[in-house]
């Protein structure tokens, strides 16, 4: 199985999805913002609208995998069982006692039902404690609310944990405490799950912090990286290293965007939707500056600019200009679009995307410009701020950036 991405737009051939489960119940008012999201969502229907987002995946001739059944059969190879347990009982939050406890309650889990508790986590009274099985200090003076092991609501979006560059994985370095044990779920299935056995890594998640949302194939042999909230420019510097040790591109365009929560990976402010367009929040398009890196001889990467980045995008991409889509047509429009992740498409092959059909001004735009939307409905997942772009990992593409 040959898995291969070089651009953003050319036709998807295998996606990774996670379909939003117990996860999501784990939800309150008093943990969603720790939890990073901004509502508490509806899970049944969160999973219809994510059944929708698949099917019309599908339909399109695009393989779906879901990472829960990934981890499954990851979880029947008796390593990956063994290090992803350890990993998740070194918590120092446990202490020894609670430590056993949970030790003995996750060895007696079939390879489904821990994918659950690593994804859900296990809450405070899930855990069987009793006169012959104390719980310790630590249990006792636990508050009720506590989980044992934390869940992962943000699962949903697959794009943040792994990226695919070429025919190699990166497995990112997630920089919200929320998020980190993530990525030892994403690395121990492209290392131990016989799908993706002798896959090559092009990042790791002890690296510097760096989130796939920021990273954008613009065109093969170009990348852009958003630094800010999320991907640090030491992450930046990091990948560029790495992709250019290992062949995989010649120019990386280093993408500051500010640190808060609307704009927390390059993906909310701007996706591609064919070869030569992107789509772009007006609000800082014109503002969004790039820094070139390229591989110098020594093998140090070489910086220049900042220059405004369709500038340098367009120079890099060998193009005379990048077109831009906006999205909106009026500041207030735009502003709430790019809230409810209107600029997060996912492209399923040049001028052909997926969105949320309630950015409607954004959504004509792109018909307006010859570009094909599949409205998806996302009032339940849309509250952990993410788009179509977000809850996907694309994992095969054509090769070559796709027919212009
Ligand atoms: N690629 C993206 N834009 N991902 C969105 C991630 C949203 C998630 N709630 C977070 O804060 O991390």
């Amino acid at each position: 199985m040959t898995h291969y991405v070089d651009s953003e737009v050319a036709r998807l051939g295998t996606v990774l999805l996670h379909r939003p489960g117990p996860e999501l119940a784990r939800l309150t008012p008093r943990n969603n913002d720790s939890l990073l999201f901004d509502a508490i969502p509806w899970v049944g229907r969160a999973q219809e609208e994510h059944d929708a987002f698949a099917a019309a995946l599908r339909s399109r001739g695009v393989e779906v995998l879901y990472l829960a059944d990934l981890l499954a059969e990851t979880l029947a190879v008796p390593d990956a069982r063994s290090e992803l347990t350890e990993q998740v009982l070194r918590s120092p939050r446990l202490g020894d006692t609670l430590r056993a406890r949970v030790a003995d309650h996750l060895a007696y889990l079939d390879p489904a039902a821990l994918a659950d508790v690593f994804t859900a986590g296990l809450a405070h009274e899930e855990l069987r404690i009793g006169a012959e099985r104390p719980g310790g200090l630590v249990w006792t003076l636990m508050d009720r609310h506590d989980f044992v092991i934390d869940p992962l609501p943000n699962l949903l979006f697959t794009r943040d944990s792994s990226v695919w560059i070429g025919d190699r994985v990166g497995v990112t370095s997630l920089a919200m405490p929320a998020r980190r044990r993530e990525t030892t779920l994403t690395d121990a299935i492209y290392r131990y799950h016989p799908r993706f056995v002798g896959t090559e890594f092009v990042y790791h998640p002890g690296l510097e912090h760096l989130e796939g949302g920021d990273v954008l194939l613009l065109a093969p042999g170009v990348l852009a990286v958003g630094v800010g909230e999320r991907t640090t420019p030491a992450g930046a510097e990091r990948l560029a290293r790495q992709v250019f040790a290992a062949g995989l591109a010649h120019t990386i365009l280093v993408v500051p965007i500010a640190q808060e929560r609307a704009t927390m990976h390059l993906d909310t402010v701007c996706t591609m939707v064919d070869v030569d367009a992107v789509l772009m929040y007006p609000n800082i398009a014109s503002e969004l500056s790039a820094y070139t890196v390229v591989a110098g001889a020594d093998g140090e990467p070489r910086v220049d600019g900042p220059a405004p980045f369709l500038r340098a995008a367009a120079d890099a991409m060998d193009l005379d200009q990048l077109r831009v889509i906006d999205t909106g047509l009026d500041p207030v429009t735009a502003e709430r679009e790019q809230w409810d992740d209107g600029n997060n498409t996912l492209a399923l092959a040049p001028r052909l995307c997926v969105g949320y059909e309630r950015n409607v001004e954004t959504n004509a735009q792109l018909e307006r410009a010859g570009i094909e939307v599949i409205a998806i409905a996302g009032s339940e997942l849309g509250s952990g701020r993410g788009g179509p772009r977000c809850m996907s990992c694309p994992l095969v593409r054509e090769k070559g950036g796709g027919p212009a």
